[in-house]
């Protein structure tokens, strides 16, 4: 029984395209135009969302700009009880949102509430964070500078930046969306959310519960579109006063176009997984198919290249082939472990890093099989560096191996990457472990498990093409504030005595 846009989500639905939110409102574009959301599985229209005009963009900004300044005079204490308020409906509608997850990016069904449900804890966990962080001010004195008496007193705050444009990609389209929503609403900005496309009807469902919780009109808005028409307008737009982005080389782009603005990008990745001698080779199989193939590989932490030492290399690669013997393949309503990727282009692009491997001598582990955009999972051993898999991410569930002689070979390997988001190391040496990770030139290193971002409240941050700037949600609140002084100066020196 669908449950996409009934109940309290009948509002958000003209027709059989879904409405845009602005002004505390559920519209239809003046645009009259509407963008299809073809259904991963079925290849068919599953969903229509808005075609924004700049116009409605426009308006869009303006409102946000009015309604940041009275939110940014709204006692922080209230801003989280609003917040915590979202995170218990948003679980509470947990259903039809994860309903949006499956039909929209083929996430298994089981994951997809997860992802609801993540969403609201992280919602929860940073209204309580903000409280805390930004109930916190600094107190300078002057007289610890050379030549300074004190007759200086610095007070610093946190305060907000304005309006913050969040747009988050495909594969977390409600998650990735409040990690940057509930961080800018607390800090006490104002956010307009550009979804995905697909993803954008999960996201629509969000934000309404964001409405059902009461925030005030104009201070949280959702464009819809496509990236490649409204996305430079936005990104542009001088109306906005910061950017969070996760997504792939179009960050790059952006990064380029946008003002002087703050900008925190999330980027592409090539998480590497090296394997020493000494490693519990259970534990790195269970890591590298988990870290591999979790939705259909299609996470920006997803394992997506393994350098094993040779000694134990075909222990690995027997122990991971076992596995994925097991893995389920199908559609995302049956909870399949491996569900179709997201459109037929990508399929199309790893088929292309699959047959460039292939022509070039890497070992099937497994027969190539694909229907439509269902994947089977592939393992590629004896993948050497002129393979464009080495270095490419494909975000589908095929996995290179590269077979290494030195854990020197592993390191320049994962360094020499124009990518540089998290790693992974396996070995029962935790010495060893700690001076890998120093070498390895990545935003993290996990020592024994498969890279992740989350929890959600642990640093989260790539080096070189991965990103800029750091998130998690301490480090999200944080970026999503400037820091304003207030210096008291006193007519003569004063020192307490104690
Ligand atoms: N480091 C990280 O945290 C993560 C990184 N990624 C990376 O993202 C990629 C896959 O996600 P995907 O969604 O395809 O990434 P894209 O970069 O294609 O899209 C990300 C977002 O940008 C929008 N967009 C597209 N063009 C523009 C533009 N010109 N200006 C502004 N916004 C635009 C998209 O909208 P529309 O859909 O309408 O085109 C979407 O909302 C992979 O490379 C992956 O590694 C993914 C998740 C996490
Ligand atoms: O987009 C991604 O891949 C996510 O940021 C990964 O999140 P996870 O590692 O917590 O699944």
């Amino acid at each position: 029984m669908a449950l996409a846009g009934t109940g309290v989500f009948a509002e958000i639905l003209d027709g059989e395209v879904y409405k845009y939110y602005a002004d505390g409102e559920w519209h239809a574009s003046s645009s009259g135009k509407s963008v299809a959301i073809i259904n991963p599985t079925t290849r068919k229209t599953q969903y229509k969302v808005q075609a924004c005009t700049q116009e409605e963009v426009n308006k869009v900004m303006e409102a946000a700009k009015v309604a940041q300044k009275a939110w940014a005079r709204t006692p922080l204490w209230k801003r989280a009880e609003l917040l915590h308020k979202a995170a218990a409906i948003m679980k509470e509608h947990k259903a039809p949102i994860a309903e949006c997850l499956v039909k929209e990016i083929a996430k298994p069904a089981k994951d997809a509430v997860s992802e609801v449900v993540r969403s609201g804890d992280l919602v929860s966990y940073t209204a309580e964070e903000g409280v805390r962080i930004l109930g916190e001010g600094k107190l300078l004195v002057s007289d610890s500078f050379p030549g300074n008496e004190r007759n200086k007193y610095c007070l610093s705050s946190k305060i907000p930046l304005g309006v913050v444009l969040a747009i988050p990609p495909f594969n977390y389209p409600v998650n990735l969306a409040v990690s940057k929503i509930g961080p800018a609403l607390i800090a006490g900005n104002a956010l307009v959310l550009k979804p995905p496309t697909q993803g954008a009807v999960a996201a629509l469902h969000m934000v309404h519960c964001f409405h059902l919780a009461g925030f005030p009109k104009g201070l949280i808005s959702c464009v819809t579109g496509k990236g490649s028409e409204i996305g430079d307008f936005l990104t542009m737009h001088p109306g906005v006063n910061c950017i969070s982005f996760t997504g792939g080389d179009t960050g790059i782009a952006i990064s380029k176009k946008a003002g002087m603005v703050p900008l925190q990008m999330e980027l592409g990745g090539k998480d590497a997984c090296i394997v020493l001698e000494d490693a519990d080779l259970d534990l790195v199989a269970a890591n590298i198919v988990k870290g591999g193939f979790s939705y259909s590989g299609q996470r920006c932490t997803a394992v997506k290249v393994v350098l094993i030492m040779e000694s134990i290399a075909d222990a690995v690669v027997q122990k991971v082939n076992a596995k994925l013997a097991k893995l389920k393949v199908g559609p995302p309503e049956d909870d399949s472990d491996i569900t179709p990727v997201v459109t037929e282009s990508s399929a199309n692009f790893i088929e292309g890093l699959v047959m460039d491997a292939k022509e070039k001598g890497a070992t099937f582990c497994q027969e190539y099989r694909r229907e439509g955009n269902l994947i089977w999972p592939l393992l590629l051993d004896h993948v050497r560096p002129d393979m464009r898999i080495a270095w490419e991410e494909p975000f589908g569930p095929v996995l290179p191996v590269i077979r290494i002689n030195s854990v020197e070979e592993g390191i320049h390997h994962c360094n020499a990457s124009n990518f540089g988001l998290q790693g992974c190391v396996f070995t029962r040496d935790i010495n060893k472990a700690i001076l890998i990770s120093d070498a390895m030139e990545t935003g993290t290193v996990q020592i024994n498990s498969a890279p992740a971002r989350g929890p959600d409240h642990f640093p989260f941050q790539g080096l070189k093409d991965s990103g800029i700037g750091s998130q998690g949600i301490t480090n999200s609140i944080n970026m999503m504030t400037k820091v304003k002084s207030t210096v008291i100066n006193l007519p003569s020196p004063s020192y307490t005595m104690g």
